[in-house]
């Protein structure tokens, strides 16, 4: 029998239980689920990782739905307890659901939420922050003047890596990495070098082709006056050495060419271990390897030892294996800098993170349908006006059936007139 945990309730007389496992920022989704008859229990046990069996006695007898956290195995044993409990909604707070067995949710008809799209500058820009960070060896520096050393400028002092006119690899061009891929060409002047199963068709015509400079609004983007050419063709134009970018056939390539990679893919059979010692030896001896994915994409052990052998080798890390350890030794290196998994914490975004959580389970309790672009959440997020009436992103909803396929565009329960424009993906 599990023991009890410590709870914090809102809306006693709520209709429908909904269940967070942790306190989340901001108050935007106690009062949307509030205001929609739920009664919302937050769990305020002072334990980071929840176990199984906590979780199943906050699920307890009756529970509609669950706001999970990516540090807890969500797979049969927490799916069979939440169906028991006549749950049918479940939504990490996280766009990354590795930690989640979605044939398990499909098993037992329960809907997994994730929130895409609210994180994904903030988790670039934390990639572009660990980028300098290791370029330019800012942890090392920082510690040795802490440490009261130094005594004057020096021309060998903490010399790094200059990035303007050398290669960013992005591995993994999605959302993020697509990101994080236009602030080094445009921020550092880089060339890219991309690898991805999938052609990256947005960044490719973003760095290649068209910045439309919309000086209206967005809707008007399709007539947009004010085009500037080619980034590669205006930094010529400037007299300066244009970029470049290519799409390569093989990560190795990746490898091989780029100065600076970043980790962008999901965690998943085909990218455990995506970074192993092989794909380490044939790196350049002086890159910069930065992941904001998930921890087992590197292997650590190997990384912990080509760190000890190629000390100008640095790496910038915010995920770890074996979260929340670090692999023995990784600590001790001064060509590593190490961030406690922060990648998306910044408030508007953790926030927004919450409210897209609880959005995902309300949306299932309510029969709502799924949102139609699970890239485009912005709706959602503005604080004022009502939010649609959709679950902005549920990863199962074609395996639960023709009724959760079923996709929404309409705006706001309150103005149902207003209706935004169906998004067709190639032009987001
Ligand atoms: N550190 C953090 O705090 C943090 C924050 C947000 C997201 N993340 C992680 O980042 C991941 C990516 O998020 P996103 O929103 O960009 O997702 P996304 O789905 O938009 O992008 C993932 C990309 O990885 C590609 N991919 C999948 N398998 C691959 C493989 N074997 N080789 C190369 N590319 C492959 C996909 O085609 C896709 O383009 C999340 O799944 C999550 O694990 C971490
Ligand atoms: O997947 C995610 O969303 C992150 O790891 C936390 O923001």
């Amino acid at each position: 029998m599990a023991k009890p945990v410590s709870i914090e309730v809102w809306n006693p007389n709520g209709k429908y239980r909904v269940v967070s496992t942790k306190p989340m920022p901001g108050t935007r989704w106690i009062n949307l689920l509030i205001e929609q008859d739920c009664r919302v229990e937050i769990c305020t046990q002072k334990k980071t990782i929840l176990s199984v069996e906590d979780i199943i006695a906050l699920i307890g007898d009756k529970c509609d739905g669950v706001i999970g956290q990516l540090t807890e195995d969500w797979g049969e044993t927490l799916f069979s307890a939440l169906s028991r409990a006549g749950g049918k909604a479940f939504s990490n707070m996280a766009v990354g659901y590795n930690n989640v067995d979605v044939d398990a949710a499909n098993k037992y008809g329960v809907a997994v939420g994730n929130t895409p799209g609210v994180l994904t500058e903030t988790t670039a820009e934390l990639a572009a922050s660990l980028s300098l960070t290791a370029a330019r060896r800012i942890v090392e520096a920082d510690e040795f003047m802490r440490a009261g050393l130094y005594d004057g400028w020096l021309p060998n002092l903490f010399v790094g890596n200059l990035l303007k006119g050398q290669t960013v690899g992005v591995i993994g061009a999605g959302r993020i990495g697509s990101a994080y891929a236009r602030m080094m060409v445009e921020g550092f002047k880089m060339n890219l070098i991309y690898y991805d199963l999938y052609q990256a068709t947005r960044l490719e015509k973003h760095v290649q082709l068209v910045y439309c400079i919309n000086l209206l609004a967005p809707h008007f983007a399709d007539t947009c006056m004010f085009h500037v050419p080619a980034y590669g063709q205006f930094l010529k134009a400037n007299g300066e050495q244009p970029v470049t970018w290519k799409r390569a056939s093989s990560m190795e390539e990746v490898l091989r060419e780029a100065d600076v990679i970043s980790l962008h893919p999901i965690l998943d059979k085909t990218t455990y271990h995506l970074v192993n010692k092989d794909s380490l030896a044939i790196m350049k001896k002086e890159a910069v390897l930065i992941n904001c994915s998930r921890g087992p994409v590197i292997d650590e052990v190997a990384l912990v030892e080509h760190l000890k052998q190629n000390p100008m080798f640095r790496v910038g890390l915010d995920v770890f294996e074996d979260e929340p350890y670090m692999k023995p030794g990784l600590a001790d290196l001064k060509n590593a800098v190490v961030v406690p998994h922060i990648a998306s914490a910044s408030k508007w975004t953790r926030e927004g993170m919450a409210t897209l959580a609880a959005l995902n389970v309300l949306g299932k309790i309510k029969g709502y349908p799924v949102w139609s672009n699970p890239n485009q959440v912005e709706p959602f997020l503005n604080e004022n006006a009502p939010p649609p009436a959709a679950s902005p992103s549920i990863v199962n909803s074609k395996a639960l059936g023709p009724s959760w396929c079923k996709q929404s565009n309409s705006y706001g329960r309150k103005n149902p007139g207003s209706v935004l424009r169906a998004c067709n993906a190639e032009e987001c």
